[in-house]
């Protein structure tokens, strides 16, 4: 057989085309109860990608992931892991996830090194050499008992869990949450890393926006139940102005460009006098610029995060 006309990631005509989506999720609808969480959710992960999924407080962070992983119930759409549906997925394609809840989910009366033993023999592939390094380097006692050791050194571990069967799609519930500042450094360089030697799919919940400025991740921000807007960071702030002026002179500075959100909003000075504020997004030929009668301002992730995630 031509292996690369049979590589899915392989055109016909010899082009690149993009790979296969690690996880695929349409139409994504989730209910508790009468309160819909994800309304018809479109998602694409790929391999390599390093996402950070940004959204408020309650905006369904959690239960997205959970549904990717296929631990939540949907009320409609599909979720596709490695092309499986994520209901169906064989024992192979299980072992390729690695996964950090938000809550610990570690065997508290283990210690950490009969954790780990415990889950090497579950997985085919699994790096020791790759464990010991992050032991030490990450200061946990192997022989304490895990309910002894401090709520970051019982994160990082639980980290260290998800990396060692190096798996190609790894998804991390705010990870960092209790983490100091040099934990979290170290963490982001090794899922760094994790992507440059393995081209992992990884996908992280975070509030902390100084950590995906430090690395030019992608950020997708979860609104309204879905991804209202998915880009790689720095080509976001490159090309991402907030425009205010009146509604006809903003209709003329964002003409051609895409309009990402509009209105009164709070985050970067006050819509005054019949005044609106848009966030407008151009691409690498055209980025916003002044017209008359119109203030440019660049943005920081933090105002991405205010304008895009309003409810
Ligand atoms: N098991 C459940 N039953 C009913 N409602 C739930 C359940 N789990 C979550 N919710 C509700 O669904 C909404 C989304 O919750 P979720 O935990 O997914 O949000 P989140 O974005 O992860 O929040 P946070 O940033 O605070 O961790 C919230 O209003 C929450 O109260």
């Amino acid at each position: 057989m031509n292996d690369t006309l049979s590589s899915p990631s392989i055109a016909l005509h010899g082009t690149p085309a993009l790979p296969s989506p690690s996880a695929e999720l349409a139409g994504l609808q989730l209910d508790y109860g009468s309160r819909s969480v994800l309304r018809g959710l479109d998602w694409q992960l790929l391999p390599g990608q390093v996402v950070g999924l940004l959204g408020r407080n309650g905006a369904g962070k959690t239960s997205l992931l959970e549904a990717l992983l296929g631990l939540r119930e949907t009320t409609a759409g599909s979720v596709r892991l490695f092309g499986q549906p994520v209901t169906q997925l064989d024992d192979a394609s299980r072992a390729r996830i690695g996964y950090v809840p938000q809550q610990s989910d570690l065997f508290e009366s283990f210690t950490a090194k009969q954790l780990l033993s415990y889950f090497r023999s579950f997985y085919p592939r699994w790096n020791e050499a790759k464990v010991e390094g992050l032991l030490s380097r990450w200061d946990i006692e192997r022989d304490k008992p895990i309910s002894r050791l401090s709520g970051g050194q019982q994160q990082r571990l639980s980290i260290i869990r998800a990396l060692a069967h190096e798996p190609d799609l790894l998804v991390l519930d705010e990870p960092v949450a209790s983490l100091d500042p040099a934990g979290r450094r170290d963490f982001l360089r090794e899922l760094v890393e994790q992507v440059l030697d393995r081209s992992t799919t990884v996908v992280f919940s975070t509030h902390i926006l100084s950590d995906l400025e430090r690395v030019a991740f992608n950020v997708a921000f979860l609104s309204g139940g879905r991804i209202a807007l998915q880009a790689p960071l720095d080509e976001l702030l490159d090309q991402t102005r907030l425009l205010a002026g009146t509604p006809t002179a903003l209709t003329l500075a964002a003409a051609g460009l895409q309009v990402l959100s509009r209105g009164a909003s709070t985050s970067v000075g006050a819509a005054t006098g019949g005044r609106e504020r848009w966030l407008v997004r151009g691409n690498e030929d055209r980025v916003p610029v002044a017209i008359a009668g119109v203030e440019v301002q660049r943005v920081t992730l933090e105002d991405l995060f205010m304008e895009l995630t309003q409810s």
